[in-house]
């Protein structure tokens, strides 16, 4: 039986959910997926960190307060965040990168991947930053190395879309995409529709997981933005930087603008695009947008996200489903470590 061991780097919400679903279901997997997860280290800014080469207890890593240097409970472990240790020492096979998001220069994510890449060791993340700001260095550099490094989580949580458009929509000639790609601010422009002010619709979707750690990056549209990056390089072959999408959030949209567009019958939604034009050229941009009700996009509810991609050959393909969520994500990470069980799989026959 396959054994695959996992160091995770930073242990928030996403994480502590994945180390949940280790903890139920690793026998289950055994029989379903052909495999077993295995932690052999945890690291985290707040928490501190631990190596337990020969497994740690996924259920009692759940069970921990979140309290700073908390993991200096556990036998062996430290109050500090030993991120290099446990990334090249632990044995892991499997680095799973889910610290915060840095929609700046995406760091230190950006150098966590790299130490792992470089040490012949495969990376799934969550994380935007890495991606969007360096995704095909650190993708040359998992090449080289002859490892993964895949991020289906970067862009609507557990629901596929990065993978699924790559592989079974191959061949289709996707021209562009529109979609709403940001739980937290759907969630609040959905609860703004309740009646529920801005402030306090944004501290739920805290409250729920949904949201970064500086929301600011959900309701002014910078997620989005790395999303959209994310996805036109990766489907539309394009060469985007974040400076090339043009950014504006939800944050100016009153109670008053959202109870209009309910008495004219639409709904505002913040839309991320990018579209191929005549040229070649790849345009993008994020922005609130009213749509009318029977837009396939205006149902759209809550934290559940949707893309629609334009394609020649099928017309548009809409995929809809989580968008933010911490089991949800957490799936994501299983998703690509299915991923890489099924390449190895596949490389071995
Ligand atoms: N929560 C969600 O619904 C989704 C989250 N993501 C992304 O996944 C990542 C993780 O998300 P969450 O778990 O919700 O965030 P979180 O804020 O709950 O957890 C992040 C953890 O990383 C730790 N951390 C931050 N910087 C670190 C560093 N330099 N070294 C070690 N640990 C560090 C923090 O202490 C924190 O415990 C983020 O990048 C987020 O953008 C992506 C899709 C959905
Ligand atoms: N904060 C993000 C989390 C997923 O990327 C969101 O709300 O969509």
């Amino acid at each position: 039986m396959t054994e695959y061991k996992l160091a995770l780097v930073g242990f928030g919400g996403v994480n502590r959910a994945l180390a949940q679903l280790i903890a139920e279901r690793n026998e289950q997997w055994k029989t379903e997926l052909g495999f077993t997860l295995k932690i052999v280290g945890v690291t985290d800014l707040f928490l501190g960190s631990i190596i337990g080469r020969e497994g740690l207890d996924a259920g009692v890593l759940t069970r921990l307060p979140a309290a700073k240097g908390a993991l200096a409970q556990l036998p062996g472990g430290e109050a500090t965040a030993l991120n290099e240790a446990v990334i090249k020492d632990s044995g892991a096979d499997i680095i799973v990168e889910a610290t915060f998001t840095n929609p700046v220069d995406g760091e230190p994510a950006t150098s966590f991947c790299r130490w792992a890449l470089e040490g012949g060791k495969h990376v799934v993340t969550t994380n935007k930053g890495p991606i969007a700001l360096h995704g095909s260095e650190l993708k040359a550099l998992a090449r080289r190395n002859n490892v993964a490094f895949e991020y289906e989580g970067s862009v609507m949580s557990g629901t596929p879309v990065i993978r699924l458009a790559r592989q079974a929509l191959a061949g289709s000639s996707i021209g562009g995409f529109e979609g709403i790609l940001n739980g937290t601010s759907n969630f609040v422009l959905t609860s703004m529709e309740g009646g529920l002010g801005f402030a306090e619709a944004v501290a739920k979707a805290q409250e729920l997981g949904y949201a970064e750690a500086d929301p600011t990056a959900d309701v002014e549209g910078h997620d989005v933005r790395l999303k959209v990056v994310i996805l036109a390089n990766e489907l539309l072959d394009a060469k985007l930087t974040v400076s090339d999408v043009t950014c504006s959030g939800i944050s100016s949209l009153s109670l008053g603008d959202i109870e209009q567009a309910r008495q004219d019958g639409a709904r505002w939604k913040l839309i991320g695009a990018a579209k191929r034009q005549a040229d070649g050229s790849i345009s993008a941009s994020v922005e609130p947008r009213l749509l009318s009700n029977d837009h396939p996009l205006a149902s759209v509810c809550g934290a559940t996200n949707a893309v629609s991609f334009s394609t020649g050959l099928l017309g548009a393909v809409t995929v809809s489903g989580p968008g933010a969520g911490r089991t949800e994500t957490a799936f994501a990470l299983l998703s690509d470590i299915i991923s890489i069980h099924q390449s190895r799989a596949h490389n071995q026959e």
